[in-house]
């Protein structure tokens, strides 16, 4: 990310023809909206007709700008006397009032707060649910209507693709349309609010003092752009239960604010309880889809059990664990998973075009083992085992394995055939009996942070070379990037690590929306052994950010040589930027 220099500081000096810098490859937001402002500054070759002596913008003026499209970070984007303007909570062909709070010269963009809509453009049909919208960070699409949110989030898997995985367009398939989440509001099962300290709060710690609380803090989440927390009484992203959660929570901390000595962030977790006949009085009873009769409760104490049921899988977690939270998509996720991550059976059609079993052709190896990667409790390798002979999850997490452990043996899975280890998936193929899971007859699912894997952990997957690969991401630029490490390979690192050959090619590709009214978009990723049959690979993928993917790529592989592009180290629970609403965790 480019330096910025102090605001609004004297005359702009525009370099023409300035190179580009290469992508730092972390998938950041940061990261993700300078490529889609490259991109636009180069389409419209406004860059190089811009003059010299152009005056930045000053901070808080209030300028009128059109949007002309939408980043993949959710904001508008807006051209204006060169420059490119980042403006939230718009959408493409509004007329806006934004506000000007901070200028990043060397990359000619300035972002902005939304002010307000002159004049709307097609897409802005839907009245938001929630009050805050337009303040809170946690959402961004509120105002768009769902079908056009689930054709950004496929753009958006495109263009992490052209952009970020250094593949030539001809090795990314058609990206599949989103698979849209069932319930677009009430669908979150997890929400963390927050509130801070006083001012003096600090002080008053030091020197021995309790906390003086003059008011009742504001208990919610980030206002957009800024680090303060707003006040929220309702968010109906969150399901029914979270939501009664939240109010007597708020209730609870209201009344209770002398006892906290800091600020504290509050957990609501919904847990779900199934119920028999007889038992289902009381006011939270309702029916699921199969006709279960259940009690929806929110949970606030993170070491509490939390229950949730996934295609009749029982799923008891400390409730302050990382559990996927939209379980209205699961069976949705679970589902596409099992029809895809096994190889496909061959049909080769006989010469007077008739297709059965009497063929020549070898049939495809029989997969009978899965690797569940990043396993956290066991969601994938539960769900899916039943496919398998032998399932092993493994997670960096010692908490997240014995709740898996516990978990499979909940829904008699038997650890002959489903077993969990904790381990680093860096070293992950050192602890699996290559006699067991012969690396033809196993499929590996990856389900990481949202950093992506580690180059370690794709050169131990390239090493071991399973038969095929199902890459889980809720973040699909990091994704994107591990991908094309898998289809295109690893450079030679100094003495430390020696170039790997890529081993795949990608089968499909599609988003799954999570997280509806927000720019987030988890994607699926199904790899198979190069040279082996099914699929179609290879075609056409018209996307306006292709050439600059090239170009992109080129620069990586650059930069691998020189082994800048590590993604960090370290364990971290996939989330979002700190501002939002966690969707991860
Ligand atoms: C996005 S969560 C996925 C959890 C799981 N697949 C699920 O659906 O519930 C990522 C998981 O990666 C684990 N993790 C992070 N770094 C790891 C590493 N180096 N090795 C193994 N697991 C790791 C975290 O503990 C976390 O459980």
């Amino acid at each position: 990310m480019a330096q910025k220099r102090p605001f609004n500081e004297g005359k702009r000096h525009f370099k023409k023809n300035k190179k580009q810098k290469s992508a730092a490859n972390d998938g950041s937001n940061e990261e993700v909206l300078l490529v889609d402002i490259r991109r636009l500054l180069r389409d419209t070759k406004l860059s190089e007709d811009e003059p010299e002596d152009q005056q930045l913008p000053e901070q808080w003026t209030e300028l009128e700008l059109t949007i002309s499209e939408l980043s993949s970070t959710g904001d508008g984007l807006a051209l204006k006397d060169g420059r490119v303007y980042v403006v939230p909570f718009a959408a493409p062909g509004d007329t806006v009032t934004a506000k000007v709070v901070r200028t990043v010269d060397e990359d000619s963009y300035t972002i902005t707060d939304f002010v307000s809509v002159s004049e709307p453009g097609p897409h802005r049909t839907e009245t938001p649910k929630c009050p805050y919208f337009a303040q809170c960070s946690g959402c961004q699409f509120q105002h768009l209507p769902y079908d056009y949110q689930l054709a950004h989030k496929r753009k958006i898997v495109e263009k992490a693709y052209a952009n970020f995985s250094g593949l030539p367009p001809l090795a990314v398939p058609e990206v599949g349309e989103t698979i849209g989440s069932p319930l677009q509001y009430g669908y979150r099962t997890k929400l963390t609010p927050h509130f801070d300290a006083p001012p003096g709060a600090r002080r008053d710690k030091r020197q021995g003092n309790k906390v003086d609380w003059k008011e009742i803090p504001p208990i919610g989440y980030m206002k957009k752009g800024t680090r303060k927390t707003m006040d929220i009484e309702e968010c109906p992203i969150g399901t029914e239960a979270v939501q009664r959660g939240m109010k007597s929570e708020r209730e609870r901390v209201r009344k209770n604010i002398n006892d906290y000595q800091r600020g504290a962030t509050l957990l609501l977790r919904e847990n779900t309880e199934r119920l028999k006949e007889g038992e289902a009085d009381g006011v939270e009873i309702t029916k699921d889809d199969d006709g279960n009769l259940v009690r929806k409760t929110c949970i606030t104490d993170s070491r509490a059990i939390s229950t949730e049921y996934v295609d009749d899988f029982r799923f008891d977690n400390p409730a302050g664990a990382f559990f996927q939270n939209n379980n209205s998509i699961l069976p949705l996720v679970t589902q596409y998973i099992r029809d895809n991550i096994l190889a496909p059976t061959i049909d080769t059609p006989k010469e007077n075009g008739s297709s059965d079993d009497n063929t020549t052709a070898a049939p495809p190896p029989k997969i009978k083992n899965m690797i569940d990667a990043y396993c956290g409790s066991g969601f994938f390798t539960i769900t899916l085992s039943a496919m398998f002979t032998n399932s092993i999850g493994i997670d960096i997490s010692p908490q997240s394995i014995a709740s898996a452990s516990q978990i499979a043996t909940l829904n008699k899975l038997p650890p002959s055939s489903t077993h969990f280890i904790a381990a680093d998936a860096n070293d992950l193929f050192s602890a699996i009996d290559p006699a067991k899971f012969v690396p033809a007859e196993t499929a590996v699912v990856i389900d990481p942070p949202r950093k992506g894997c580690d180059k370690g952990f794709i050169r131990q997957l390239l090493a071991y070379a399973p038969e095929r690969v199902c890459y889980v991401s809720c973040n699909v630029h990091t994704q994107a990037r591990d991908v094309g490490w898998l289809v295109n390979g690893l450079l030679a690192e100094g003495d430390d690590a020696e170039g790997m050959e890529g081993l795949y090619e990608i089968e499909s590709l599609r988003g799954f929306d999570f997280f509806p009214q927000t720019s987030h978009v988890e994607g699926v990723a199904i790899l198979r052994k190069k040279g082996t049959p099914a699929g179609e690979v290879g075609r056409g993928f018209e996307d306006v950010g292709a050439t600059l993917g090239a170009e992109v790529a080129s620069e990586q592989k650059e930069a691998d040589v020189v082994g800048k592009l590590d993604g960090d180290s370290g364990i971290m629970e996939a989330a979002p930027e700190a501002s939002e609403i966690s969707s991860r965790s």
